[in-house]
């Protein structure tokens, strides 16, 4: 069976800027894996690389055995990215973003068909944002609208998630619904990759977890991989020292 995700040595340079350098991941259905690594360790790239919004410079990126366009094409895959990636004064609604995910199911016209609005209202309604429907983008809470990118998922059908820091900014409640929302998804067959800074919630959520620097140097148990002395080979020792405290 073909992996949901499957990076294989894949390098990426932005000029003389080396994001990534041979990194090499494979993630099933039904999965969720945290991405942990440094500012700058090349994780919102391996986003873009498997979305095919960066074009690898060597290596391979495939999505449930073809490539990352035909992916995005079918709507098997669904991309929440960083907050400071959206511009969030865009004069759409919680509905029409939402409403995007449908587009790949509409056919040139974009007119959206009965089945197509309650896509939208059931993917809503799982977030918790049916009362959000009408209110422009930006006018929500970090946390709301993390959920509401995380709805154009749902709606889209994706069956690949990937999540770029969906707990940055967001308090405990909106992290708690995100949280359950996206095992329900893995439960259901998705295969669920996310970045995130916050090590403490990573465990109770997180069936897999990877370090990366440029390249994945462990992949595994989030119990072992999360461990003082793997974190440093991520973070350097400073950093071990302060987990180590916190942990
Ligand atoms: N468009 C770009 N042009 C030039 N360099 C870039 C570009 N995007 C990222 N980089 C560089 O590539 C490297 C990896 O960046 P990337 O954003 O993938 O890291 P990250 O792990 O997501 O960081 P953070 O945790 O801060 O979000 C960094 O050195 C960054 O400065």
């Amino acid at each position: 069976m073909s992996a949901a995700i499957d990076v294989d040595s894949v390098t990426v340079n932005y000029g003389d800027v080396p994001a990534l350098d041979g990194a090499t991941l494979r993630l099933n259905k039904g999965r969720i894996c945290g991405l942990v690594g440094m500012n700058g360790s090349g994780k919102s790239t391996l986003f873009k690389a498997i979305m095919g919004l960066v074009k690898p410079d060597a290596g391979t990126v495939t999505i449930d055995g073809g490539s990352p366009a035909a992916a995005r094409r079918s709507g098997a895959i669904s991309y929440v990215p960083q907050s400071e990636d959206v511009d969030w004064h865009f004069p759409l609604s919680v509905h029409e973003v939402v409403m995007m995910g449908r587009y790949g199911h509409m056919g040139m016209t974009r007119r959206p068909h009965k089945k197509d609005k309650l896509a939208v209202a059931e993917a809503l309604d799982r977030v918790e944002l049916s009362d959000f429907a009408q209110r422009q983008i930006g006018q929500l809470s970090g946390g709301q609208r993390k959920r509401a990118f995380v709805a154009r998922g749902i709606a889209q059908g994706a069956t690949t998630l990937l999540l770029d820091e969906p707990f940055a900014g967001v308090d405990k409640r909106s992290e708690a619904t995100i949280c359950a929302l996206l095992k329900e998804l893995a439960a259901d067959g998705a295969a669920i990759l996310l970045s995130t800074h916050d090590l403490h919630a990573l465990p109770e959520l997180a069936d897999e977890a990877v370090l990366i620097m440029r390249r994945v140097l462990m992949h595994g148990d989030p119990a072992v991989v999360l461990q003082p002395e793997n974190l440093a080979l991520a973070f350097g020792l400073d950093v071990m020292k302060r987990n180590e405290m916190a942990l």
